[in-house]
């Protein structure tokens, strides 16, 4: 879909299969980061986000490899996220029964958890997966820029263009989900309870300019989750219908309100 957004000409990207054909299959013409005025104010111009070419591939190789050597250091990052998630449980506290009842079988509340036991929790992973499903914190994702004209399903996208593939058109897609408006952790499980992945689940996008924080960004989720239901359980004054998910505010991201949480020591 094509629109103008004052002069600037912008292609939308809708639906599953769109995204994935423009960013995975044509990786390489839709790979262009534009000049767009919110991100050239937030990087001043610099930094991964915003580069393109011989320079963005420096640096998103730098940043991986940056990011790696982070975990196989002398204090791995998973170590380091277990530490931070200890302090953290010493503040707030805990979730749901079914997730807690899964963590107290398999590693039990006093043993740290770890990577390894994601594949044991595959119904707190659902949840996890669900939840950032159901959040759609980057519902346009970042927008994408034709560095040259881009041929597309028989369609020519000019140079110029901005491109924004829009994953929350694939996060809340009636094709790809069961209930896509609903907070459904089923979404992520099989009739016998196994985690089930989806490919349509893109919260990082997809392709050569997916986000590089995804592997950090899951690893805190997880191991902090866990930590926390480890140790607490969870409530809010009003009690759960009065929680408002809708975000707070909705625009690049969707911002999810604060909400007072009651946490409670198990
Ligand atoms: C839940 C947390 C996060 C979400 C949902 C998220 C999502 C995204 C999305 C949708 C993009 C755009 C990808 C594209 O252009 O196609 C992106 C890019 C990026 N993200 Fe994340 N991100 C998260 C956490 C992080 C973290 C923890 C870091 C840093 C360690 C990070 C660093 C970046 C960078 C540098 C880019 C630009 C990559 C490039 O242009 O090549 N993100 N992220």
């Amino acid at each position: 879909m094509t629109l103008h957004l004052g002069w600037q000409r912008v292609v939308v990207l809708v639906g599953y299969d769109t995204v994935k054909e423009a960013l995975v299959d044509q990786a390489d013409d839709f790979v262009g980061r534009g000049p767009v005025p919110f991100i050239l104010k937030v990087t001043k111009g610099y930094g991964l986000a915003i580069s393109n070419g011989e320079r963005w591939r420096q640096l998103r190789r730098f940043t991986l490899t940056t990011l790696r050597d982070f975990g196989m250091g002398r204090k791995g990052m998973e170590e380091w996220i277990q530490e931070e998630s200890q302090h953290l449980v010493t503040h707030i506290g805990t979730l749901k029964e079914k997730m807690q009842q899964e963590i107290d079988t398999v590693i039990g509340q006093e043993c740290r958890p770890s990577m390894e036991d994601r594949k044991s929790l595959p119904f707190t992973d659902a949840v996890i997966h669900e939840v950032q499903r159901f959040l759609d914190i980057v519902p346009l994702s970042v927008p994408h820029y034709a560095l040259q004209d881009i041929c597309f399903r028989g369609y020519i996208i000019p140079k110029g263009t901005v491109i924004l593939p829009m994953l929350h058109s694939v996060l809340r897609e009636d094709k790809q989900w069961a209930t896509p408006w609903s907070f459904n952790p089923q979404h992520f499980l099989d009739q016998n309870g196994n985690f089930k992945k989806n490919p349509a689940f893109l919260p990082f996008s997809a392709g050569k300019r997916a986000c590089v924080g995804e592997s950090l960004a899951r690893m805190e989720l997880f191991l902090f989750l866990v930590a926390l239901l480890q140790r607490f359980t969870f409530s809010c004054p009003g009690g759960p219908d009065s929680v408002d998910l809708s975000p707070e505010y909705s625009s690049f991201a969707n911002l999810p309100r604060r909400h007072q949480i009651i946490a409670t020591p198990r």
